[in-house]
């Protein structure tokens, strides 16, 4: 499909507008909405402002938004937010300029198309109402062993290294049948996109930004949080089932949901309702704690204060750090050395703080157990030098929403909350509201998925000094975050680090790993903790 020359009146911009420097959405199987009801459904998704224009064509909706951005935030939207799966949503501009696509005429199914949708629910309905078609759903949820029922294929759940097998095979049966002009379907994720274009097949991607993270389900870490203490933590069976679950979660994704976890509701949320009402306070009540280089970094942060890759972003924080005595650590904790600045309102913000920390700290703590194991070490691999007497960093962020006044042309496409980056220490864990949906975190496959609220569990990411100490075993994973909805957004991470002071060095348990899997014994360069931390915060504001 060549939109390119396709021309448009938008109303609100009071001119002809080629839509290739808009963003086109087509939603299919809705056609029981009027449009009147259809465009109501759609602005409380993604605000009225986003959205230019909405047709009835044929069989399906066509949505002309303010950019190709927001179009891809609204397919995201209505699979992610609104949880309407009945339709069927695409971006009708190519994902990927470029790569071999074969767009046809842009409905699913289509005769001789293999389809790419990583949403398995989708694939399952697009397989029935193409009777012909052949479904394939890779990663089915607790399923043991292979079945076939009607026009659906389930090959077993495999392990890993077992799977680059049967993709192998998959892929090689997938092209034949495609010849064949049997549509395929296949359900899985992203990193099947990379199999196909290696196999140069054509296809084409249904879904524009891969599933949300949520497709990967909670690891629910009860059992280790329950056992932590118990010196006999690493032969209990479901501590071992938890530890497997954070090993291929760390390995693969770098980001997992916990649940399980034990902290109250109750303070998550109490957290989150005090941040809101600091944020919600006027300018002159917030820069009363000012951050500065003379307040040890600590305190209030305006908007556009903190810098990624030389960028602004575009949120406000009030950044904390675990206090320590002047003479800690001499030289190399003098500008950090300061105590935290509390606000005044709302009053009861230090004191539901200050629990949060020590609880979240406990936590961390009992998963980075959980992550000893999994990377093959002794359960206390971490404490005494490495992360005995960890710091810690947490940060209060509200994220205003990016995009206010859609109907002038100030919109500015590559405004970003929070840019690309990775954390810097251990292990992040992330309490954020329910609504907006604005974290994003990128997969394997290099798409940006969205991490959702998902309710009663924090999102859990690793940090760099993670990957230092599993000789390159774990990886941080990029993210950042897009408040494109037309909500406040606040989220609160805690930052479980090393002891300020460590060195950071692998441990020879993984040392020994990679050396025998891939012939190399360190990947990584020792860092002081401390340094490598004064040396991000250091550089992380413009004043
Ligand atoms: O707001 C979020 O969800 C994540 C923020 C984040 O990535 C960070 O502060 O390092
Ligand atoms: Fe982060």
């Amino acid at each position: 499909m060549d939109h390119g020359k396709e021309m448009i009146r938008v109303r609100s911009l009071g001119r002809m507008v080629s839509v290739d420097r808009l963003g086109k959405v087509c939603v299919w199987n809705a056609l029981a909405y009027s449009k009147v009801t259809f465009r109501r459904q759609l602005e409380s998704i993604v605000g009225k402002s986003l959205i230019l224009r909405v047709t009835k064509v044929n069989d399906r909706f066509d949505i002309i938004l303010k950019s190709p951005l927001a179009a891809s935030d609204l397919v995201q939207r209505l699979h992610c937010e609104s949880r309407l799966s009945r339709w069927h949503a695409k971006v009708s501009v190519p994902y990927n300029q470029g790569s071999t696509m074969s767009l046809g005429s842009g409905k699913p199914g289509e005769r001789g198309s293999i389809s790419l949708t990583s949403r398995h629910r989708r694939a399952f309905e697009l397989s029935l109402s193409s009777p012909n078609g052949i479904f394939v759903q890779l990663h089915p949820e607790g399923q043991t062993g292979p079945w076939v029922h009607k026009n659906v294929y389930v090959p077993q759940r495999a392990l890993k290294e077992a799977r680059a097998g049967m993709l192998e095979t998959l892929v090689k049966n997938l092209g034949k049948l495609a010849e064949k002009n049997v549509p395929v379907v296949v359900g899985g994720d992203w990193n099947m996109s990379q199999w196909l274009e290696s196999k140069c097949l054509k296809y084409q991607i249904l879904q524009c930004r891969g599933s949300p993270l949520t497709y990967h389900s909670p690891c629910d870490i009860g059992p280790l949080v329950e056992k932590s203490n118990d010196p006999r933590l690493a032969e209990s069976e479901d501590v071992a089932e938890v530890v497997r679950l954070l090993d291929t979660a760390c390995r693969d994704v770098g980001f997992f949901y916990a649940k399980g976890h034990g902290l109250p509701t109750g303070l998550c949320k109490a957290v989150l309702r005090v941040s809101h009402e600091f944020f919600d306070c006027n300018y002159e009540e917030k820069v009363k704690i000012k951050l500065s280089s003379t307040t040890g970094f600590r305190g209030y942060q305006v908007v556009g204060q903190n810098v990624t890759k030389g960028r602004p972003d575009l949120h406000e924080a009030i950044d904390c750090y675990k206090e320590f005595d002047q003479t800690a650590y001499g030289e190399l904790g003098k500008p950090l050395c300061a105590p935290n600045l509390w606000p005044e309102k709302p009053s009861d913000f230090k004191v539901i703080m200050e629990e949060y920390v020590q609880k979240m700290q406990d936590l961390a703590q009992k998963i980075l157990k959980g992550i000893a194991l999994a990377l093959g070490g002794p359960a206390n691999a971490f404490e005494s030098t490495k992360a005995g007497d960890p710091f810690w960093v947490m940060r209060v962020i509200g994220y205003p929403p990016l995009v206010n006044d859609m109907q002038t042309d100030s919109f500015d496409d590559s405004a970003i909350s929070c840019g690309a980056h990775t954390d810097y220490g251990l292990l992040t864990l992330v309490n954020q509201d329910a609504e907006p949906c604005a974290l994003q975190v990128k997969n394997q496959a290099g798409n940006w998925i969205w991490a959702p609220h998902v309710p009663e569990a924090f999102v859990v990411n690793i940090g760099d000094m993670l990957k230092i100490c599993s000789n390159g075993l774990y990886k941080p994973t990029l993210h950042r975050v897009i408040n494109n909805s037309a909500l406040y957004r606040v989220s609160v991470p805690f930052f479980l680090e090393p002891n300020f002071d460590a060195v950071i060095e692998p441990f020879e348990f993984c040392m020994d790993k990679t050396q025998a899997s891939t012939n190399i014994s360190r990947s990584t360069k020792p860092v002081i903790y401390g340094e490598h931390l004064v040396s991000k915060v250091s550089t992380n504001f413009s004043y």
